[in-house]
């Protein structure tokens, strides 16, 4: 397995993340256990910030919170200066609890409801992404309920395919996702903000995709992003201020995924709206971008418990974990790869290649197809990397699984920042109604 920030293999020849044996940790907190490093969440933060500091543009990072949405992750994130994009009333509340300023808040989403985009408006956001028509005028309206003026970015769909899974590549025309370009929808969309008062259009937001690890299809959405600007500026008349392009900048979940430094996405995107946007005497906008996975995926590590294991003579070994889909549902979902090692003996040398099996009732609950590892025994401890980002975020209680605690490591030091599921939790909205037969004895 790779190790990411902190993590080493300590004399003991266990794995140590932020200073913190593993080993303690699953004493201390029990497995599964999401553990994130702290220290590499805010080596990527300033990553972003100081790249782009460098070019003396004006700029704002925000974090695509849906990745790993917690109050902690939100305090991180606006210590390093960050602005925050959600995508719901829950995240937005998240970010609000934990104090995050709202004028530094991106409100993004499909179908954001009546009531998400009041509450927004009441915490006074600092803008919408408007991904369709009919959340124009509605944002529009409450607006005017409310009488204020909301600042908005219109989202496009560039026509630009990234090279990524099918489910997770979302500039492609074919989309749920925002205002075409090459029918017409998003020119006609500018038209029709004359007419809505109570709407402030800032710009332009493209996002071509998730996981991408080449500059190109960035590039080639600045192109299609300035051709349209350019268009609107001539016939309406109009100029934006922010061009917004997204997140999708891809991560090493395993050998062979070649991602580049953050400071590479970064130079690539302003080079290229810099020349662009001079190709046409443009005022140079504002860059935004949405960074999620590359801001928190490689922090994140899942330690689990092996139980138990079955040998398949000439087949293959299952070795089955405590966890498995309910906290990491993203190789059932994306067939996505993970790499993984036994973090109680992490300097023995590989002996059998086996499949690391969750507990659901389910076959395709499986995290590891083929990994090598040390004879595997009931009891070792197997670590999972690269699992900060869509893994929490993700999570479900399928067959009443308690969702995993969260805990930052930092300097040897572990904070809990979100606490295991207790059994009350997993029942904590059932109701019985009263009609029911009463049982006469509870646990
Ligand atoms: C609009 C938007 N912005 C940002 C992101 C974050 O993407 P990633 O986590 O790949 O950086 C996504 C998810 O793909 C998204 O849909
Ligand atoms: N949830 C996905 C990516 C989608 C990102 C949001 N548009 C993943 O785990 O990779």
């Amino acid at each position: 397995m790779y190790l990411h920030g902190t993590s080493k293999i300590n004399d003991q020849g266990h794995l140590e993340i932020g200073g913190c044996d593993t080993s303690d940790l699953v004493k201390r907190f029990g497995t599964p256990l999401y553990v994130m490093d702290e220290a590499l969440i805010r080596q990527r933060c300033r990553e972003y910030v100081d790249a782009f500091r460098a070019t003396g543009l004006k700029f704002q990072v925000a974090y695509a919170s849906k990745a790993f949405c917690v109050m902690a992750m939100c305090r991180i994130v606006e210590e390093e200066g960050m602005s925050l994009d959600v995508v719901s009333d829950g995240e937005l509340y998240t970010a609000l609890k934990a104090g995050f300023p709202p004028e530094r808040i991106h409100f993004h989403g499909n179908n954001k409801t009546p009531y998400e985009i009041g509450m927004a408006i009441e915490a006074q956001i600092g803008c919408f992404v408007v991904d369709n028509r009919v959340e124009l005028h509605m944002v529009n309206a409450i607006a005017a309920e409310k009488r204020r003026k909301v600042n908005i970015l219109f989202r496009i769909t560039p026509g630009v395919e990234a090279h990524t899974h099918e489910y997770i590549s979302t500039g492609q025309n074919d989309s749920k996702f925002g205002f075409d370009l090459d029918n017409g929808s998003a020119f006609r969309a500018v038209q029709e903000v004359a007419q809505l008062p109570n709407i402030e259009l800032l710009g332009i937001h493209s996002h071509i995709g998730s996981q991408i690890f080449e500059v190109e299809g960035f590039q080639l959405a600045v192109d299609k992003v300035i051709g349209f600007a350019a268009k609107v500026r001539s016939e309406l008349g109009v100029i934006f201020s922010v061009v917004n392009l997204g997140g999708g900048f891809g991560i090493r979940y395993v050998e062979g995924d070649t991602p580049l430094p953050v400071a590479s996405y970064v130079q690539a995107i302003t080079e290229s709206v810099i020349t662009n946007f001079s190709r046409y005497d443009y005022p140079m906008p504002e860059i935004w971008i949405e960074p999620g996975r590359s801001i928190v995926g490689d922090s994140g590590t899942t330690l689990y418990t092996v139980g138990t294991y079955k040998d398949i003579p000439g087949i293959r070994k299952y070795v089955a974990v405590d966890g498995g889909m309910t906290d990491n549902p993203r190789p059932a979902l994306y067939e996505s790869r993970y790499e993984a090692m036994l973090a109680n003996r992490a300097n023995e040398p590989g002996e059998e290649v086996v499949s690391i099996a969750g507990k659901c009732c389910e076959s395709g609950d499986m995290l590891i197809w083929d990994v090598e590892l040390p004879k595997v025994n009931t009891g070792d401890t197997l670590a999972v990397s690269c699992t900060g980002a869509y893994n929490y975020a993700m999570a479900s209680n399928y067959n009443r699984i308690r969702r995993p605690a969260v805990v930052f490591v930092k300097d040897g030091e572990a904070d809990v920042v979100v606490e295991r599921e207790s059994y009350e939790n997993i029942i904590g909205n059932d109701v019985v109604p009263s009609r029911m037969k009463q049982v006469s004895k509870s646990v």
